[in-house]
């Protein structure tokens, strides 16, 4: 490995502006500054940039200037020397960004413990090492604010908080200062041990909004190379998940959510984050409806107030069929300027008025975000144009066509850490490309040592330990969106059969009732698991043969992706996220259209394959084990995204 000599002469180099006076060692500051690292992109040579990221530095004796022509942005680059420093003031005290360049060649000892954390220690010898430079690093870098409803590990119902929990981590990977703002959720029950790890930053931020003055918290965990920051209200404090509980969604969602997005607007701007806040010059991601009212507030209420100026926003669709629709008379609690109404009015169409006074009138908070975003994303391809049709548009259409040159869709990784059978907490027995004995019956041998993962679900739900016997399992939410009407009439066809069935789930409370009433029918074959469990879906994805997901639409999908890392072969229906994924790749099996019949036939082409094709079977697990779904690939195209934002002045300005 290389070694470089990060040292004094170096901040010392040639600098084409007003730094005049000695630079501080590294080590000097490293305790009052925050550090991450920009990039390698003097591409073709071996120059890469460390990016030091300094504030108070007038407070600390040293002078910094200002260059207004260049709006206190680049001070120069010489390529030649190797130092170059920039300049951008952020928000009032926070001044100085200082870049050093380096050769690789340079001789000595790079003394890592002049840094300020051991992240920038590990990255920085990675970077050296191995080229991973090129690969993981970008060439932009962005100060990135998610804004979600949910981020797993701290909340999670769906796959919302799967990809806000993963993908921000990928991202401040590759470079990019990250932050994620959700909610402090506390249900009362051991989940909310999960915020254990966040402190509060004694900074109470004030919000107007339904018609008077809320104080909000803000909590912050630094984790994985990003900022998770928590908005803490007394609303987020009740039993229940994020929306609703045993009664049904919270009513008062709207004032819980504007609250995020009020509390998010803010963050950039208050919260010192390893001593200097992200400032204005930020790129927000809103998360579906919940998220929806941040590119309006910054259309509304802070560029006409000279504030986000040069921000950009995204709004991210992952679910089209939530949008956050309410009666009119709620736009006044918005805390948005009444001229402003026009962006998320909504009316709906005759037929879906409830009464013959029903003017149908209404506010859509994601419709909002489609008309103020500077870009639209979804989670895949096949959604960005899905949603542009009269099925898949969900009334939104029109709007989304009207502005389909901004709209982008980017498959979704996954967290490849969590979701890995060689390593899996949750599982009975670990394995992987080189060693399936934990999984799979290999050459009609049935072996209980070879099927350990199998037989301990079967034992865990207290099913017969059969290990040949074909078992089938469906892991979401009990919703019109997964199909469960259709497994509803198929399970009793599907248990004619020698199978077992296996579902995780929870949602409508008539699905609920009915897999009680399935297991109790069906005690030897089906089990109905009625809740939300993290691990027993990990056994689920681990212990199954086949995962069935007969969804109605899918905007990406990430159980699919989760059981081919498994050896789990994917039955589903060919729609969205899913049928681009067939395409693909040789480890799925879809079937269209979404009946019944049609169902239950590809399933008993899985089974027949299973049972009487043992090596074609492991050929499809290991097609589907050795796909890469990593968010690595995902996330350079999110930076492309990214870039076109910046590239376009605001599309609101
Ligand atoms: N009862 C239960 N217990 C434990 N875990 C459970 C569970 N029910 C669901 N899960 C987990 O929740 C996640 C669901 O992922 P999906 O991709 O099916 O997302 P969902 O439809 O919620 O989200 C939307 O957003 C995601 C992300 O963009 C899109 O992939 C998707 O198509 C879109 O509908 C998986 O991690 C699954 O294991």
């Amino acid at each position: 490995m290389k070694t470089l000599l990060f040292s004094y002469p170096i901040f010392t180099a040639k600098s084409t502006h007003n730094i005049t006076h000695k630079p501080p060692l590294i080590s000097d500051f490293s305790s009052q500054l925050g550090f991450s690292y920009c990039s390698n992109n003097i591409k073709g040579s071996n120059h890469f940039k460390l990016r030091v990221i300094g504030k108070n530095f007038e407070e600390d004796g040293y002078s910094t200037h200002e260059d207004e022509e260049n709006d206190g942005f680049l001070l120069g680059i010489e390529k030649d020397t190797v130092a170059e420093f920039q300049l951008i003031p952020q928000s009032g005290m926070l001044l100085l960004f200082a870049f050093a360049t380096f050769l690789l060649e340079l001789p000595g000892d790079f003394e890592v413990g002049n840094f300020y954390d051991d992240i920038l220690a590990d990255k920085y010898e990675a970077s050296v090492s191995d080229e991973l430079i090129e690969e993981r690093l970008t060439e932009l870098t962005y100060n990135i604010v998610f804004v979600t409803s949910e981020a797993s590990p701290y909340s999670k119902t769906g796959g919302l908080g799967d990809v806000c929990g993963s993908l921000p981590i990928a991202l401040a990977a590759r470079g990019h200062r990250v932050m994620v703002v959700s909610p402090r959720y506390l249900h009362g029950d051991p989940s909310d041990d999960k915020f254990a790890g966040a402190t509060n930053l004694n900074c109470v931020t004030k919000v107007h909004c339904f018609g008077g003055i809320q104080q909000v918290d803000f909590f912050h965990e630094y984790r994985a190379g990003v900022d998770w920051v928590f908005v803490d209200h007394p609303s987020y404090h009740r039993p229940g998940n994020p929306y609703g509980d045993i009664y049904g969604a919270f009513g008062d969602n709207q004032f819980r959510f504007t609250l995020l997005c009020q509390a998010a607007c803010e963050a950039p701007l208050v919260l010192p984050l390893g001593g200097f806040t992200y400032g204005e010059n930020c790129l927000f991601l809103a998360n579906d409806w919940h998220a929806g009212l941040v590119p309006v507030l910054l259309a509304a209420k802070y560029r006409p107030n000279g504030v986000y100026k040069d921000a950009r926003s995204i709004i991210a669709i992952h679910n089209l069929a939530h949008q956050g629709i309410e009666p009119a008379a709620t736009y006044g609690n918005l805390g948005l300027p009444l001229e402003w109404y026009g962006a998320l009015e909504w009316v709906f169409p005759t037929w879906a008025r409830t009464h013959a006074l029903d003017t149908g009138q209404a506010v859509n908070i994601l419709k909002g975000a489609i008309v103020t975003a500077d870009r639209i994303l979804t989670v895949s391809q096949g959604y960005s144009w899905e949603i542009t049709t009269p099925e898949g548009g969900y009334g939104l259409n029109e709007l989304l066509s009207s502005r389909k040159f901004v709209v982008n869709g980017i498959t979704n990784g996954i967290d490849v850490t969590e979701w890995d059978p060689s390593s899996d907490e949750h599982i009975a027995s670990h394995y992987s490309m080189d060693d399936i004995s934990g999984k799979v019956v290999i050459a009609n041998c049935v072996c209980e040592m070879q099927i350990k993962c199998k037989i301990a679900l079967q034992k865990e739900l207290g099913l017969a330990v059969l290990p040949d016997c074909p078992l089938v399992g469906f892991i979401g939410r009990l919703d019109y969106q997964k199909g469960i009407d259709i497994l509803l009439s198929a399970t009793p066809n599907l248990l004619q059969d020698d199978v077992q069935f296996i579902m995780l789930g929870s949602g409508e409370k008539q699905y609920e009732e009915w897999m009680r009433a399935t297991e109790t029918s069906f005690s030897d074959q089906f089990r109905g698991w009625v809740g939300f469990n993290v691990p027993i879906s990990h056994r689920i994805t681990a212990g199954c043969d086949i995962l069935l997901m007969p969804s109605r639409f899918e905007p990406c999908g990430l159980n699919q992706l989760y059981a081919m890392r498994y050896g789990t072969i994917p039955v589903v229906h060919g729609t969205g996220g899913l049928k681009a994924k067939v395409k693909k790749v040789p480890g799925i099996w879809a079937f269209a259209p979404l009946t019944k019949e049609c169902m239950l036939d590809a399933l008993r082409v899985a089974i027949r394959t299973y049972r009487e094709h043992k090596t074609s079977w492991e050929g499809l697990m290991r097609r589907g084990m050795e796909r890469d779904c990593s968010w690595d690939n995902a996330a350079v195209q999110y930076e492309q995204v990214f870039e076109w934002a910046f590239m376009d002045p605001p599309y609101v300005t």
